[in-house]
């Protein structure tokens, strides 16, 4: 089964779902709808997906991505936005995962990672039982923030997104070290996209091997694929979903069957092809 954990919705109805007022970036001039995510999995030969709220949209409003998941449960689950250093932190993980359906929550904050007002809200995750995603990263540095939380939490699955900013480092050996520490946790997962896919090509010997180390720290069964879409949209969404299948030539197909999917349903076990 085919599971695309990087996904956005971002409703064409601005009125009916108005984004927010610091909203940027592509989803200004970008919609992607549900209903034609929808078709476009079907179209690709994507069962489940993942709808995780964007960077820049809807702010901490995660309605459209809960609602959408909703509408098309088992196929589609929600991975909302909140931030772990607000006081209320915990709270709002527990109304968006009882109240509204989400599973799985994207942590973006000014605070770093492993900031102790963070914890309430990894306690919570644990005592509910949903996997958490890191955004940002980017430095080593971050990558062992990273780390320190987790660690202090082993009972809950957690992944940075987007290969945790290693294609966008200056310092892809630094990085690599502190990834390779961080898949030292168990508990640690590491979800990857169109956005080291498709630099992928252009890296240097060393740096494919560099990538490929790291790969090789959390197993495939701890790295799930997603596409980005429609934030990444160069050929579709099919032609993101071609990258994935395509832009690591070297794994074995076993392997990029659990990148592509089964690692992910450990995750989110309640998906369910159509
Ligand atoms: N908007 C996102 C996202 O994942 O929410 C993007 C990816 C990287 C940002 O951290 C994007 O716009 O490409």
């Amino acid at each position: 089964m085919i599971i695309d954990t990087h996904t956005h919705v971002v409703s064409s109805d601005r009125n009916a779902h108005p984004l927010h007022p610091d909203a940027s970036g592509w989803s200004l001039e970008v919609s992607n709808n549900v209903a034609d995510l929808i078709k476009e999995m079907d179209s690709a030969g994507v069962e489940c997906a993942t709808l995780v709220q964007p960077n820049g949209t809807y702010g901490l409003d995660n309605s459209y991505q809960c609602d959408s998941a909703l509408q098309y449960a088992p196929r589609t689950v929600a991975v909302g936005i909140l931030d772990p250093a607000a006081s209320d932190a915990a709270d709002q993980l527990s109304y968006w995962t009882n109240e509204r359906g989400m599973w799985g929550v994207r942590l973006q904050s000014q605070a770093e990672p492993d900031d102790p007002r963070c914890d309430a809200l990894w306690d919570r995750a644990e005592s509910l039982g949903v996997p958490i995603s890191i955004g940002g990263g980017g430095t080593a540095d971050r990558v062992d923030r990273m780390r320190n939380i987790g660690g202090r939490h082993p009972n809950v699955l957690f992944a940075p997104d987007h290969f945790a900013g290693w294609s966008g480092s200056q310092d892809k050996p630094g990085m690599t070290t502190a990834l390779e520490e961080l898949a030292r946790l168990p508990n640690a997962h590491l979800r990857y996209s169109s956005t080291s896919l498709g630099p992928y090509a252009g890296l240097t010997d060393d740096e494919k091997d560099l990538f490929r180390r790291v790969i090789e720290a959390f197993s495939p069964r701890r790295m799930m694929w997603g596409t980005n879409f429609p934030s990444s949209r160069e050929g579709g969404f099919i032609g993101q979903v071609q990258l994935g299948q395509t832009a690591l030539p070297w794994l074995s197909a076993e392997d990029l069957d659990w990148m592509m999917g089964g690692a992910a349903a450990t995750f989110w076990p309640m998906l369910q092809a159509p």
